[in-house]
C-alpha cells in the first residue's frame, strides 16, 4: 500500500519534469522565433521588403506602395556611405561623420535661394532667422548622439535608454483598419447632404427643365464643387439623361453616382509611397498651415504603418510649437514608433536631416517627417520648406510630401494649397476634418485644381479616425 503510494508520487513527480520540460522547450523556440522575426520577407511591387515588425499585424485598407515619384534621386551628389547590401545593421561608421556630414548638407542647402525674412512677424520666431550657427550646433549635437547611439549598438540585455527608436512603448490596440470606410460613411452623413438630397429630388422628379438645372448648378456649386467640376458634373449628368434611360428615382441616382465617381478620378494612384526601397526608407514629409491637423495625421499615419508591419520613425520638424513635438512624442510612444526631435526653434531642416539619417542607421522601413505650419502669405518661411525637402534629399529621396488640408475651410484651403504645390512637388493630400462641417465637394476642386489625388481622409480626433480615400464609398457617403 504504502510502497503503491511512494511509486505514484514518484511517478507524478517524473511526470511534472517532463512536463516542465517540454513547456520550456516550447517558449525558449517561441521566443528565438519572435526574435528570428525581422528577417521575414515579403514581396511588395516586385522588389523584396524586410519586415521588421516582430509580427505586428493588421488586416488594413490603405494601400502603401514604394515611393520614387515626389523626387528624383539625389543628382549626383555624393551618395553618402553607400549602405551595406545587408540593410538593417545599424549604422557602420561613415568615412566622414554624420555631425560633418550634417553641417556640410545644411551649408550647401544654405546657398541656395531662400528668401529674406526681414519684417515677416512669424519669421522673428526662434530658430526662423538663419538656420548658420545655432542650427548646424544642433545638428552636430542630434547627429553626434544619432551617431554615438549607432555605435554603441546594444547587447540584447544592455539596452541603452536614448535609443531613438521605441523604448518600451506600452503600445495601444489599433482599430482595425477595414471597417473605416463605412465610419466615413457615417461621419459624413452628419453633415453632408445637400448633394444626396437636393440633387436626387432634382433629378427624381422626372423631367428637368433649365430651372431646375439651374437649382442643380447652385447645389453643387454650395456644396463647394467649384464652378469648373460643377459644370462638368452637369454636362455629363446631361448626357446620361439625354441617353433616355434614366427613368426612375434609382437611375437617377446610379446616374449621379456614376458621374460624381468619374469626376473624382478613380485611376488616380492613391497609394502612400510609404514602403522602403532598397537600402533605405522611404520618408514622408507631411505639410500645410498651422492647425490643420498636421502632427494628428502624422501620428494617425504612424499607427496605420505600424499595424501594416512596418517600422517607423517620426521626425518632428515643428520646432516652432514644444508642444507639437511632445504631442508626436506622445503619439510615438502609444504606437511603438521612434522619434527625432531638436530643440525648440532648432533649424526644421537639421531636426529633418537627422531624422532620415537615423532613419537610415536604424534600418527603419519609414521615416514621417511633421513640418512647422507656415502661413502661406509668409514666403520666407515656404522657402524654408523647401530647404528641408532639399536637405533630406542629399540623403535619400522624398517617396512623398503630403499636403495636410483643412476640409472646414473652403477656398482659403485651395490657396494654401496652391502656394504649397509651387514650394515643393506634392504627391497626396490628406483632407482632414470632414468630419465636421465640411462640404465635401472641395474634395472635387482640389484634384482638379491641383492634379494631386487626395489620398487620406481625417473624419474625426481619435487615434483611428484616419481612412484612406476611395471616390466610390466617398460619393456613397455623399448620396
Ligand atoms: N474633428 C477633427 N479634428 C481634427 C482632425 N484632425 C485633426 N484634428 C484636430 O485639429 C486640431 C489641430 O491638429 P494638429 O494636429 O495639432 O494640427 P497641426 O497642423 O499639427 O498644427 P500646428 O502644429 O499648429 O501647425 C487638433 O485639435 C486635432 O485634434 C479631424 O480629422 N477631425
Amino acid at each position: 500500500m504504502n510502497t503503491q503510494v511512494i511509486i505514484g508520487i514518484v511517478i507524478g513527480v517524473v511526470l511534472l519534469v517532463a512536463l516542465l520540460a517540454v513547456t520550456g522547450v516550447a517558449l525558449s523556440r517561441r521566443r528565438r522565433i519572435t526574435l528570428a522575426e525581422p528577417t521575414q520577407k515579403q514581396e511588395v511591387d516586385g522588389q523584396r521588403q524586410v519586415d521588421k515588425s516582430g509580427g505586428y499585424q493588421a488586416g488594413t485598407g490603405f494601400s502603401f506602395s514604394q515611393g520614387g515619384t515626389a523626387t528624383a534621386p539625389p543628382p549626383a551628389a555624393p551618395k553618402p556611405a553607400a549602405p551595406k547590401p545587408a540593410a538593417p545593421k545599424p549604422a557602420a561608421p561613415k568615412p566622414e561623420s554624420a555631425a560633418e556630414e550634417a553641417e556640410r548638407i545644411l551649408a550647401e542647402a544654405s546657398d541656395a535661394p531662400v528668401t529674406p525674412v526681414a519684417d515677416d512677424p512669424i519669421a522673428q520666431l526662434p530658430g526662423t532667422e538663419t538656420e548658420s550657427e545655432d542650427s548646424a550646433m544642433v545638428v552636430e549635437e542630434s547627429a553626434e548622439s544619432a551617431t554615438s547611439e549607432a555605435e554603441a549598438e546594444p547587447e540584447p540585455e544592455a539596452e541603452p535608454e536614448a535609443q531613438p527608436v521605441a523604448a518600451e512603448p506600452v503600445l495601444d490596440e489599433i482599430a482595425p483598419t477595414e471597417g473605416r470606410l463605412s465610419r466615413l460613411r457615417g461621419r459624413l452623413a452628419r453633415s453632408q447632404g445637400a448633394i444626396g438630397t437636393s440633387m436626387l429630388g432634382l433629378l427624381g422628379a422626372g423631367d428637368l427643365d433649365e430651372d431646375s438645372w439651374e437649382e442643380i448648378e447652385d447645389t453643387l456649386v454650395m456644396a463647394d464643387l467649384g464652378t469648373a467640376a460643377t459644370e462638368a458634373v452637369v454636362t455629363d449628368l446631361r448626357a446620361e439623361l439625354a441617353t433616355g434611360k434614366v427613368r426612375t428615382a434609382e437611375d437617377a441616382r446610379a446616374a449621379l453616382r456614376r458621374v460624381l465617381v468619374a469626376q473624382l478620378r478613380p485611376d488616380l494612384d492613391r497609394a502612400v509611397h510609404a514602403l522602403p526601397h532598397a537600402g533605405g526608407p522611404a520618408v514622408v514629409l507631411v505639410v500645410g498651415v498651422n492647425g490643420v491637423g498636421k502632427t494628428t495625421t502624422t501620428g494617425k499615419l504612424a499607427r496605420v504603418l505600424v499595424a501594416d508591419g512596418r517600422r517607423v520613425l517620426l521626425g518632428a520638424a515643428d520646432t516652432f510649437r514644444a508642444a507639437a513635438a511632445d504631442q508626436l512624442q506622445t503619439w510615438g510612444e502609444r504606437v511603438g514608433a521612434g522619434i527625432v526631435r531638436g530643440a525648440e526653434g532648432a533649424d526644421p531642416a537639421s531636426v529633418a536631416f537627422d531624422s532620415v539619417a537615423t532613419g537610415i542607421a536604424d534600418g527603419v522601413d519609414v521615416v514621417l517627417i511633421d513640418t512647422a505650419g507656415r502661413l502661406h502669405t509668409k514666403t520666407g518661411l515656404m522657402d524654408e520648406l523647401g530647404k528641408v525637402k532639399r536637405v533630406v534629399e542629399k540623403k535619400t529621396p522624398v517617396d512623398e510630401v503630403l499636403l495636410v488640408l483643412d476640409a472646414t475651410v473652403g477656398q482659403n484651403g485651395l490657396t494654401q494649397a496652391k502656394v504649397f504645390a509651387e514650394v515643393v512637388d506634392l504627391t497626396g493630400v490628406v483632407l482632414t476634418k470632414l468630419d465636421g462641417t465640411a462640404k465635401g465637394g472641395i474634395v472635387f476642386r482640389i484634384q482638379e485644381e491641383l492634379g494631386v489625388p487626395v489620398k487620406l481622409v481625417g473624419l474625426g480626433e481619435g487615434a483611428d479616425d484616419l481612412a484612406p480615400f476611395d471616390p466610390g464609398a466617398f460619393v456613397d457617403a455623399l448620396l
